[in-house]
Order: C-alpha cells, then sequence, then structure tokens
C-alpha cells in the first residue's frame, strides 16, 4: 500500500506565461513566490508553492501528492514498476524545480502525470495575494478518467484514498479528515479536470463573483452548495481553458472507520443543492 499524506501542487505547462501570472494573480488572487526562466511559481498557502505554470504545451501537467518517507518513495516506486507503470526518478534539477527532497513520476492509469513527492518545503509564513481573494489554501485537484471504476481502485488498492462519496461512478477520495483531496471524473482523455482552492466564506464567494464578472472571466458552475462535501461552491474558466473552484465549509470526515460512502446522482441535483446547473462538460451525461 503506497500511503499519500495530501495533494500539494499542479504544474500546468503553458504557452503564455504573462497570461497565466496575470490570471493567477488579478484573477485568482494567488501570490507569486518565486519566478525562474520558464516558470512561475504561486503560494496559496504556508506552502512553498502550490501552483506552477511552466513553459510549454498545456498538455505538459502534473499533480503532486506527499509520501512519508524515502524509504516510501523507493517501496512506491517499486510497487508501480511491478504493475507496469514506468517510473521516473527526478533528478536534482528536477526536485529544485519542485521544492522537494524527492520525487518520482508516472502515469495514472487513464494517463494523468502524477508525482509523489518527499519532504516538500514550506515556509511558516502565510500567504497574502494582492487581491483579496479570501484564500486559506490549495485544497483539492478533479481529475479526468477515462475508466472511473479501474481509477478508483488504483488510488484505493494500491495507494490509501477512502472513498467519501459517489456522483454517479465520479468518487471523491479522502487521505485524511478533509472530505476530498481528489476525485475522478469520467471523460474521453486524461487531464487535470479542475483545481480547488478553499475560501474563507460565503462573503469571499460573492465578492469573487462580482470580480469575474466585471473582468469577463466565464463563470461556469454556481454560486452553489455540494450536497457531498457540503461546500459552496463557484467555478470558472482560466488560462487554457483549466477550471478553477473557489469553495468553503468543505466537510471533514472523523467517524471513520464507520463513515461509509453515499451515492448520490450525475445530474445538476448530486452537483448543486441549490438549483444550479454546471457549464462544465465532465460534469454533464
Ligand atoms: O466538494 C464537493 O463535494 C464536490 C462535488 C462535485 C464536484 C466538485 O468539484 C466538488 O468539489
Ligand atoms: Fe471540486
Amino acid at each position: 500500500m503506497i500511503d499519500l499524506m495530501d495533494v500539494v501542487y499542479c504544474r500546468l505547462g503553458t504557452r503564455d506565461l504573462a497570461g497565466a501570472e496575470w490570471f493567477a494573480v488579478n484573477i485568482l488572487g494567488l501570490e507569486v513566490s518565486e519566478r525562474r526562466r520558464g516558470a512561475v511559481y504561486f503560494k496559496s498557502d504556508a506552502r512553498a508553492h502550490t501552483l506552477c505554470y511552466v513553459e510549454g504545451g498545456a498538455d505538459q501537467q502534473a499533480t503532486a501528492f506527499e509520501i512519508g518517507s524515502a524509504a516510501d518513495l523507493d517501496r512506491a516506486a517499486a510497487v508501480l514498476d511491478g504493475l507496469g507503470h514506468p517510473v521516473h526518478a527526478g533528478t536534482a534539477d528536477e526536485c529544485d524545480a519542485r521544492h522537494v527532497r524527492g520525487f518520482i513520476r508516472f502515469n495514472d492509469p487513464s494517463g494523468n502525470p502524477i508525482e509523489f513527492v518527499l519532504r516538500p518545503e514550506t515556509t511558516g509564513r502565510r500567504y497574502h495575494g494582492t487581491r483579496d481573494a479570501g484564500i486559506t489554501g490549495f485544497s483539492h485537484v478533479g481529475l479526468c478518467s477515462t475508466d472511473p471504476a479501474r481509477d478508483e481502485l488504483f488510488w484505493t488498492e494500491v495507494c490509501n484514498a477512502r472513498v467519501s462519496d459517489r456522483i454517479g461512478d465520479a468518487p471523491l477520495m479522502r487521505f485524511g479528515t478533509i472530505h476530498h483531496s481528489v476525485a475522478l471524473f469520467p471523460f474521453h482523455q486524461p487531464g487535470i479536470q479542475h483545481i480547488n482552492h478553499q475560501v474563507q466564506a460565503t462573503d469571499d464567494i460573492h465578492r469573487s463573483l462580482a470580480h469575474l464578472r466585471a473582468n469577463q472571466v466565464p463563470v461556469t458552475f454556481g454560486p452553489g452548495r455540494h450536497p457531498t462535501s457540503s461546500a459552496q461552491f463557484l467555478y470558472f474558466t482560466g488560462p487554457d481553458g483549466m477550471t478553477f473552484e473557489y469553495s468553503t465549509g468543505v466537510c471533514e470526515i472523523h467517524d471513520e472507520p464507520l463513515w461509509r460512502d453515499r451515492q448520490f446522482h450525475f445530474a445538476p441535483k448530486g452537483f448543486c443543492q441549490w438549483g444550479s446547473a454546471p457549464k462544465i462538460a465532465a460534469f454533464k451525461d
């Protein structure tokens, strides 16, 4: 069993690094923590970075998860290799570019590039954006899955993810007590489906809604409330068509092992209690 602790960052390729930085700062509300040649790093909480845009194709993506020890990282590499997932061990330069002490990269069964990382840096300094979006931190990713049942088994049998709830066949999965850190949505091709940041309160959702509208940013879903995590949410479109989500009030699961995953409809009512309907391809039949 590969024991993961949390999702730690996303890396997103873009052909317009300056445009992506402008959006991340002025719309999303992140803080630039560092600029390097061909890469810009963003903070959303006390961690060194939780998002990195790199010069490259929009299909050059990775989602990273923290693993507990060097021994666990070696074991994970052997397990993945044994399952037929070619594993790349991060070089010193690649580790430096990620602010981690070690990592391996492989593709999940759908083909999503995944990194398992050791000792990601934190700063002991809280984040503050120039725009007050009320962000409290990077919280989860949605990944596209070409076969959610198969990929759920990968995350739950090979790794330590537990299913908190399902919407249709889309599992929302946790590593700790937060309702979900990774979710899989059926789609015809792999890719990061959405990136979630938690915000402090309902006020932040509505303040952002006005800000997105004033800047002609497409709002694709919400405001609404997820019946699954009970979080209030807002989705919008960022650089290269990426979907970003703000949410507030995601529930925690503390009654382990008594919690049983619940089944919700793969229909607007399974995604929103307030009657909002998604304009997001992977959230529709
Ligand atoms: O928070 C949730 O429960 C949730 C449900 C459906 C889709 C999502 O992106 C979510 O974050
Ligand atoms: Fe989400």
